[in-house]
């Protein structure tokens, strides 16, 4: 949706929105079922109801309320009726259709023209099909009080709605609960008559999926609109109503306050933890963003991190690359000496177990960490894993049928047509579209767009597609880098070294696969009982990690300090000489 990420839950939608949540979800209005009771009370109505029953004695009656706009479409019930009239021959002097139309709020040439239309139509038809003491259309354009429409509800056989565009439109509800009436009332129907209230209404208001018993029409097709009212009017009465009794029962549980409240408990559970998150104000101008972060997401403090790096026996240290160790910004991708010498330091140490984890190809990791004999390497987002430099690439992933490729690459192929700057990436597990070099606005409306192109065009196929950093990319399902995780935990602890230090640092959204494995790890047996976690983003952001540092640079100063505190320097630094 709108290219974020979001999880169906039951009955509504999740959106994660820069750390905060938003939930999405279909809440129909009702009406205020007391309000309407008490007007139906009211003497008044009573005596123009019967005013009523007289003036249309024997005739079935439509009725129409609408707002004299532009979307109402009141010309095309017009219409209806005036079809209905001439292939049923049969209701000429029998149908009325009785339009109220409160006065116009607005004012324009389309609206004139509309209003013209209508008084055209109403004068041809009460000239063709009218005779003395009767009119097909009655249109009144004066304003009608509650009480009034309450009344002209009561004397309805059926309510008409044939607007283009519109809200919820609440009219078919009102004329429910009128005609179910209120009981000790001499009321809209008769206290102890049937009661029935049908419907015709267009598929395009917000009330039209509640009501399953109402005949839905497309209001711009005026035939099939005058043969549902036909069908509305004709109908045996045990079916007109059953179809009552099924609108009643809805309306009347469904109304205001049971909208108003289910409204608040749908804002309490999503809301419930937006009062345990601190609000921040970041970017500038465009870029400007709210985001919401955990009070306990703190700055990763190299005192304090070294001080466990320095206590613990067995350490697990997974470090991603591009924006972690590599700046995002940097044109030649190749990790520097310094870089490289670091690895070195901390893969010399015996008690640590290091690895770099990337969405990056085996072949280019594998060259550019050729000199780190002792460091472990998760390619593809782990579809590859390799413990050390002489051991073998393992394959993680657990499907090999790629033909998803023969689906995706089209796809990838239309948007990079379109989008100049952009690119694919072919991988060995994955397909990757970049737009790094494209317009920044453009690339990424084009990325989101994608990415539900995508989405859809692969909901059957084993894969899952995700968005990174200018990235969108489409890799085998299952492979993430919490996986990864979890099979390297799992591997040490099967070797007696179960990890009690653990650092997994990363910047995008693949790497919170890795913060969100080890914030549960703790209380598997893969790890230490007394381990010391730190989950580690690059940039203040939303993210599953409990620390963040700002930048490479500063990733760069933490991995020095615990290259400071590591055994074996000596040895390492050798090594670093001999092979790069
Ligand atoms: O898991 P990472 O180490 O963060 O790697 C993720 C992706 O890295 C590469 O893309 C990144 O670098 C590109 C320039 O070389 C840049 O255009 C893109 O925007 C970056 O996301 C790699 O090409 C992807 O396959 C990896 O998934």
């Amino acid at each position: 949706m709108l290219g974020l990420e979001y999880q169906s839950k039951r009955g509504y939608i999740g959106l994660e929105y820069y750390g905060r949540m938003v939930g999405i979800k279909i809440m129909p209005v009702g009406i205020h079922m007391g309000q309407i009771q008490s007007v139906l009370n009211l003497p008044e109505k009573e005596w123009r109801v019967s005013e009523l029953k007289h003036q249309f004695e024997g005739k079935m009656v439509f009725l129409g309320v609408d707002d004299m706009d532009i979307f109402k479409g009141i010309n095309l019930k017009l219409l209806a009726m005036e079809q209905l009239l001439k292939v049923h021959p049969k209701w000429q002097g029998r149908a009325i259709l009785v339009q109220i139309a409160n006065p116009a709020r607005g004012t324009g040439r389309d609206l004139e023209e509309i209003q013209a239309e209508i008084k055209e139509s109403c004068k041809r038809i009460n000239e063709t099909y009218g005779e003395p003491g009767y009119e097909p259309i009655v249109f009144i354009d004066r304003p009608v009080s509650f009480g009034e429409r309450m009344a002209f509800y009561a004397v309805a056989e059926c309510v008409v709605v044939t607007a283009v565009r519109d809200g919820m439109n609440l009219t078919p509800y009102e004329y429910i609960v009128c005609r179910q009436g209120v009981s000790g009332s001499e009321s809209c129907s008769d206290a102890n008559a049937p009661k029935k209230s049908m419907l015709v209404v267009s598929e395009f208001i917000g009330c039209s999926p509640s009501l399953s018993g109402a005949i839905r029409i497309n209001p711009w097709n005026v035939e099939a609109t005058a043969e549902a009212l036909n069908e509305a009017i004709s109908m045996a009465e045990p079916e007109k109503q059953l179809r009552h009794e099924k609108h009643y029962r809805y309306v009347s549980t469904h109304d205001v306050a049971y909208w108003s409240r289910s409204f608040l408990q749908d804002l309490e559970r999503t809301c419930k933890d937006h009062f345990k998150r601190r609000c921040w104000g970041i970017g500038l101008s465009f870029g400007f963003r709210v985001v919401a972060l955990d009070p306990n997401f703190r700055k990763l403090s190299i005192d304090a991190i070294v001080m466990s790096y320095m206590r613990a026996k067995n350490r697990a240290i997974l470090l991603d690359y591009d924006g972690t160790v590599m700046p995002q910004t940097s044109i030649n991708k190749t990790p520097s000496l310094e870089v490289i010498s670091l690895i070195n330091t901390l893969c010399g140490d015996s008690k640590n177990t290091v690895f770099i984890v990337s969405g990056r190809g085996r072949e280019s990791l594998g060259k550019w960490f050729s000199p780190c004999e002792k460091l472990g390497i998760a390619a593809e987002h782990g579809y590859f894993l390799r413990w050390s430099r002489h051991e073998e690439w393992e394959i993680i992933g657990q499907s090999t049928d790629f033909g998803w490729i023969q689906m995706a690459e089209p796809v990838m192929k239309l948007y990079t047509e379109a989008t100049d700057g952009s690119s694919i990436e072919t991988k060995e597990s994955a397909l990757v579209w970049h737009h790094q070099d494209a317009d920044p606005g453009f690339g990424s409306c084009q990325a989101k767009e994608m990415l539900d192109h995508l989405e859809s065009v692969l909901a059957n196929e084993p894969v899952a597609v995700k968005s990174g950093q200018f990235i969108v990319e489409v890799k085998p399902q299952g492979v993430s880098k919490g996986l990864v995780a979890e099979k390297i935990f799992a591997s040490m602890a099967d070797r007696g070294r179960q990890a009690d230090f653990v650092l997994c640092i990363g910047d995008d959204r693949s790497d919170e696969d890795m913060f969100e494995f080890i914030g549960s790890a703790m209380t598997s047996n893969m790890l230490s009982s007394n381990a010391a976690v730190y989950g580690c983003t690059v940039g203040q952001k939303p993210s599953k990690a409990k620390y963040y540092l700002d930048d490479t640079t500063e990733v760069i100063t933490m991995l020095h300090a615990l290259a400071e505190a590591s055994d074996s320097l000596t040895s390492t630094e050798v090594a670093i000489g001999s092979s790069y």
